[in-house]
């Protein structure tokens, strides 16, 4: 049995289209489909939950219609069931985790893929705790965790009068970059300490760290471009202070991976990360923002099996 989660409102309807291709495809009845629609923001977590309680023993992998905020919830609800193999129709606005696993099919040919023939992965994504804690214990995030700048940014992407606007307008592959405008005004680089597996970093002041499990984040961004999912360590992206030229040269750069060349760029790997701050730390993971002052970040144990193409 095949389970899919589909999140109507991602990629604007996208997911809702793709959805009526992928019902009708003789392969939806024949492989025994179920169906759930979200219908609210972490309903996507519930029925993941729910059915892993009910079905673990029947299904053979959870399918998500959606986006990447769709396939966090879906992943965090399926923590304590790792091996239910969980696959991405990728139909949001940014869909970092599809380029970051290297899939190359989209909608019904991926669909038609997943339930015949996928490519298995095995991958060790993130967990992270902040504040010390949190009411469900550990989060799971598949793609990145950012600090600084760019939860500054994702806060702004996603409020819902910019996202009107940018709607309006057509403009959802270039929301980030768009809203660096405002936010440049504004932001100020953030005071942390920072330790990589243990040992302390040598940075007190940052304009962004990125924690990434893939290449990916922002849309398509090439943050990290030595990273490999496969790999059971993060990749640390730390930028130093920029003046502010600097930082839109860097957003330039970073779509082609070539924003490693400033000087002001370090990349390392961790197993283990954390970062404390005596001020609100902006943050975003797999798109969402929120504020902390410290964040654990590690590698879960056991890997989560992914289903691709
Ligand atoms: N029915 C719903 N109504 C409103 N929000 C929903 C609904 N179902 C899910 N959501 C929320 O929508 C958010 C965004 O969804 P998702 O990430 O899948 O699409 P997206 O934003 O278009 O894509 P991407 O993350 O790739 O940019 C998720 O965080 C989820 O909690």
């Amino acid at each position: 049995m095949y389970l899919l989660i589909v999140n109507p409102q991602a990629g604007n309807g996208r997911a809702d289209r793709l959805f009526e291709s992928i019902q009708r495809d003789p392969l939806f009845k024949e492989k025994n489909c179920r169906t759930f629609r979200t219908a609210y923001k972490g309903h996507a977590e519930k029925l993941a939950e729910q059915i892993a309680e009910i079905h673990h023993e029947h299904v053979q992998c959870i399918i998500v219609v959606g986006g990447d905020g769709t396939l966090h919830e879906v992943v965090n609800g399926l923590r304590h069931y790792p091996a239910i193999p969980v696959a991405l129709i990728p139909t949001g606005s940014g869909n970092d985790f599809s380029r970051g696993i290297k899939s190359k099919l989209k909608g019904v040919r991926l669909f038609r893929k997943i339930v015949q023939n996928p490519k298995r992965l095995s991958v060790h994504i993130g967990n992270y705790v902040t504040n010390g804690r949190y009411k469900h214990g550990n989060r799971l995030f598949v793609n990145s965790v950012g600090f600084g700048l760019d939860g500054a940014l994702v806060e702004l992407a996603n409020k819902h009068q910019f996202r009107k606007w940018i709607k309006r307008l057509h403009l959802h592959p270039y929301i980030y970059p768009i809203a660096l405008l405002p936010v440049l005004r504004t932001f100020e680089p953030i005071n942390i300490e920072i330790y990589i597996d243990g040992n302390k970093e040598e940075t007190e002041r940052a304009t962004l760290v990125a924690v990434t499990n893939h290449a990916y984040y922002g849309g398509g961004m090439k943050i990290a471009p030595q990273a490999n999912i496969k790999k059971k360590r993060f990749s640390v992206t730390i930028i130093d202070p920029l003046p502010k030229w600097k930082l839109i040269l860097f957003f330039v750069t970073v779509f082609l991976g070539k924003h490693t060349l400033l000087k002001e760029v370090r990349v390392m790997e961790a197993e283990t990360f954390k970062i404390t701050s005596k001020q609100a730390i902006p943050y975003q993971v797999d798109g969402q923002a929120s504020h902390c002052f410290q964040s654990v970040l590690s590698k879960t144990e056991k890997t989560r099996m992914v289903y691709w193409s």
